[in-house]
Order: C-alpha cells, then sequence, then structure tokens
C-alpha cells in the first residue's frame, strides 16, 4: 500500500486527540518525528477541519444513516475538509482509507469511508458553500448572546469561521519587516503570512508574532526603561518582549516550565532580555512599578486561532478560573509599590472574566483606582470603552480587515500612600 501523507495521518491523529480525548491542541505533543513543514500541515489541517466541523457535518450528512464510530467520523471530517477545500481528491481519498485501516475500531469501515469520500469529491464542495456559518456550542453562545447580543455574535461567528489574519509587533527601531498593512493601534497584519520562519526579519529577531488586540496590554501599561516591572503570566511571551523591549527590567514569570521555555527561545531570538522565573504568581515576591496580569482564562477570545476549545471544553471549568484570577489580582495587588501601575487582562470575551473582574477587585481593593488615562493609546476607538477603566475587544471589532482577538484589558493604578 502506498504511504499515506505524513501530515494528513497526523492531522487525524490531533483531531481524534481533540473529538475523540477532549484534548486542547496546545496540551498536544506534536509528532517529534515529523519535519517540521509537515508537523505545520498537520496543525493547519486539525485546525481547518475544527473550523468547519459544522460544515463538514452538513456535508457529510446525507451519506451517512447513522454516526459511525467517533474514530471514523474523525477520519471522514477530515477528508471532507479537505476535500471540499481544494484538496487533491485521489490523495485525500486514498489516504482516508488508509488511516481508517490502521485502527481496529475504524479498519472494518474503510469500505464505508472510501464511498462517503468519493461522493464527497463530487457533491461536496457544492455543499459546503452552501452550509450556514459554524455557530458556537451553545454553552458559550447563550452567555455571548446574553452579553453582546444576537448581532454581534453573528458577524463572531462569522469572523470565526474564516482563518484569522496574522498580526506581528515590530521591535522598537527594527529594519527589516515583512509586507503588510500598518493597523491603527501599531500592529501589522501581514499580506502574505506563509511560513512565519521563513519570512523577512524573522531570524534576525526584528518582529514577533501577536494579534493586534494581544499588543494592547503592554502598550497600556506603559513600561519605562528601568522600572521593574513584573509580567505575572508570562509564557509564551509576546508581552514580556514588549516589556523588555521597553528598556524596563521585566521578570517574567510562570507556573509552566514547558511553555516558559517558549519565552525564553523568544528572548533570545529577539535580543531581548528579562529575568525568567518558573513559579506560582501566588507565592511570588517582590516589589514592582508596574504589573501586567495576562490571566489564565476560557481563552473564548481566541477561538478562531483555537477551535479546538468548543470541542475540548464544555465550560464546567471556567468558575475554577474565574477564582484564581480575582486571587492573582489580590497577590498583584500586594506586589505593586505605592503608587504602581497594573494592567489587567484576559483573552476571554466572558464578562465574569473582565468587567466583572475588575469592578470586584475595585471593591476589594480602596487603595486601588481605575486609570482610564492609560486607555488614551493610538488606535483605540471609543466604542471599545467600558465603564470605568476598561477596554473591550470581540472579534466583531474591525471585522471588516479580518477581525481582532477578544479580550478584556483594565488600567489601574495603586495609591501612592
Ligand atoms: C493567557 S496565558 C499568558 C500569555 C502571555 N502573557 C503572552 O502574552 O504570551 C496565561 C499563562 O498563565 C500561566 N499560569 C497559570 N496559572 C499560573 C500561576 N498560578 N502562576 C503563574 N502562571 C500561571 C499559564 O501557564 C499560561 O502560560
Amino acid at each position: 500500500m502506498a504511504q499515506i501523507t505524513p501530515a494528513r495521518r497526523a492531522a487525524s491523529h490531533l483531531l481524534w486527540q481533540v473529538l475523540g480525548e477532549g484534548r486542547l491542541l496546545s496540551e498536544v505533543e506534536g509528532d517529534s518525528r515529523l519535519a517540521p513543514p509537515d508537523r505545520a500541515r498537520a496543525l493547519r489541517l486539525a485546525t481547518g477541519t475544527l473550523r468547519g466541523l459544522p460544515r463538514a457535518d452538513h456535508v457529510l450528512n446525507p451519506y451517512l444513516r447513522k454516526p459511525p464510530v467517533p474514530r471514523v467520523m474523525a477520519i471522514l471530517r477530515l477528508g471532507a475538509f479537505e476535500l471540499c477545500t481544494g484538496g487533491d481528491a485521489h490523495g485525500v481519498v486514498n489516504d482516508c482509507v488508509a488511516i481508517a485501516a490502521l485502527h481496529k475500531k475504524s479498519a472494518p469501515m474503510k469500505g464505508l469511508v472510501n464511498a462517503v469520500l468519493r461522493k464527497v469529491a463530487a457533491e461536496g464542495p457544492a455543499a459546503w458553500e452552501a452550509a450556514p456559518t459554524p455557530r458556537m456550542p451553545d454553552w458559550l453562545r447563550g452567555p455571548l448572546l446574553a452579553a453582546w447580543g444576537r448581532d454581534a455574535v453573528r458577524t463572531m461567528e462569522a469572523v470565526q469561521a474564516e482563518p484569522p489574519p496574522v498580526d506581528i509587533t515590530p521591535k522598537a527601531g527594527a529594519g527589516v519587516l515583512p509586507e503588510g498593512e500598518l493597523l491603527p493601534t501599531g500592529s501589522i497584519r501581514l499580506a502574505a503570512p506563509g511560513q512565519i520562519s521563513a519570512l523577512p526579519g524573522y531570524e534576525e529577531g526584528t518582529w514577533w508574532v501577536q494579534d493586534a488586540a494581544a499588543a494592547l496590554p503592554a502598550r497600556i501599561l506603559g513600561a519605562k526603561p528601568g522600572e521593574a516591572v513584573l509580567d505575572m503570566c508570562a509564557a509564551p511571551g509576546g508581552k514580556t518582549l514588549q516589556l523588555a523591549d521597553a528598556g524596563a527590567e521585566v521578570t517574567a514569570l510562570d507556573i509552566s516550565e514547558r511553555r516558559m521555555a517558549r519565552v525564553e527561545e523568544n528572548l533570545a531570538r529577539t535580543g531581548l532580555t528579562a529575568r525568567c522565573v518558573i513559579g506560582d504568581a501566588l507565592e511570588h515576591e517582590g516589589s514592582y512599578d508596574a504589573i501586567l496580569l495576562d490571566a489564565p482564562c476560557s481563552a473564548t477570545g481566541t477561538m478562531r486561532r483555537h477551535p479546538d476549545l468548543p470541542y475540548a471544553k464544555d465550560g464546567s471549568e471556567f468558575m475554577g478560573l474565574f477564582e484564581l484570577q480575582a486571587r492573582m489580582i489580590d497577590r498583584a495587588v500586594d506586589l505593586l509599590k505605592p503608587g504602581g501601575r497594573m494592567v489587567f487582562c484576559t483573552c476571554s470575551l466572558l464578562p465574569d472574566e473582565g468587567e466583572v473582574q475588575i469592578e470586584e477587585a475595585l471593591a476589594r481593593h480602596p487603595v486601588l483606582r481605575p486609570d482610564p488615562a492609560a486607555l488614551d493609546q493610538p488606535g483605540i476607538e471609543e466604542a471599545w470603552r467600558t465603564d470605568a477603566c476598561g477596554l473591550r475587544l470581540r472579534p466583531d471589532h474591525w471585522a471588516g480587515r479580518g477581525g481582532i482577538d477578544g479580550f478584556f484589558i483594565a488600567a489601574v493604578k495603586k495609591a501612592a500612600g
């Protein structure tokens, strides 16, 4: 039998880990035997399939009398995605049949895989085009409808159905940069991302990938040269790089050793420096002029980049995150010097992880003051401002430009004495 395309085989395994085992792609070890381009292609195939999963099901359902075992369904969904988005029919169908033959639960159904995908190759692309825009799962759609309304949620879903743009943050005084659109907030939206590590300036470390929304918290904190700044949940380090680039004495703290290795790689590539500490933010000691708290959260604002989230999660674990966020804010208040500044942010669309957190923090800590002036940054639109001292960013903002990640960002100050 001909060899299965390595990226396709790896993509089918990734899909199984998300759909069958409920794991996030970020928690899954990629296949280290694969060449980097194959690993990147496998990830593209898996995320593309997940982003279009309701469309794939819409295409497949007419050919299935009842849903086959989950492992077979994952293979069919991958095949449907590829066949409906320009994949080579012969290669896709043969590989999917061969992948089915690899596992004892799916092997008896390789005939079904072959028959269904041949029909999809002929009739699927038109059905894919005609399928409705994929909806968010009910556990998330319900709270978002209540918070932002039907029109906003529908626009978010339309934005999330498309592959997201890639934004970069240029290093101060950066010479070589890839081509792209300069966004009003200072990020650059790449014209043709392709293989990131092959773009001009990547090797030299003149920029790093960071969504335009994710670049705002560090700009709002406004770190100054020589200031002691804590990046309290730092990995993989986009915000650490911005703070270090501003000339601050940065302590980058994160509980995950694996993720902290990414911060160190990013610092090395860009030639920037920060003190990297692996540890629990709740137990960290020190005294800082400014703190950036990018707290662990539901990550519902980055679903267009992480379309695995709705399938690996069901919202049941979020309550624990809300509590952790509040405890981290309390710890940050202790670690701030009098007169110090803090930016709290989460890449979440849930008010419980944003507006509600900061409102409750201001009530718990009379020593904290809203700092709305810190939000006066280039490109920030009035409509994004919330009461007191926050910014609410949603994927439906800048929808005509490809959208923006969902974030909540708040700026506060600790009273001087
Ligand atoms: C939203 S991510 C941070 C993203 C990062 N600021 C950036 O811009 O690249 C949240 C991080 O919090 C870290 N984290 C979770 N619990 C923590 C804790 N108790 N102490 C420190 N870091 C923690 C996670 O490992 C994760 O890297």
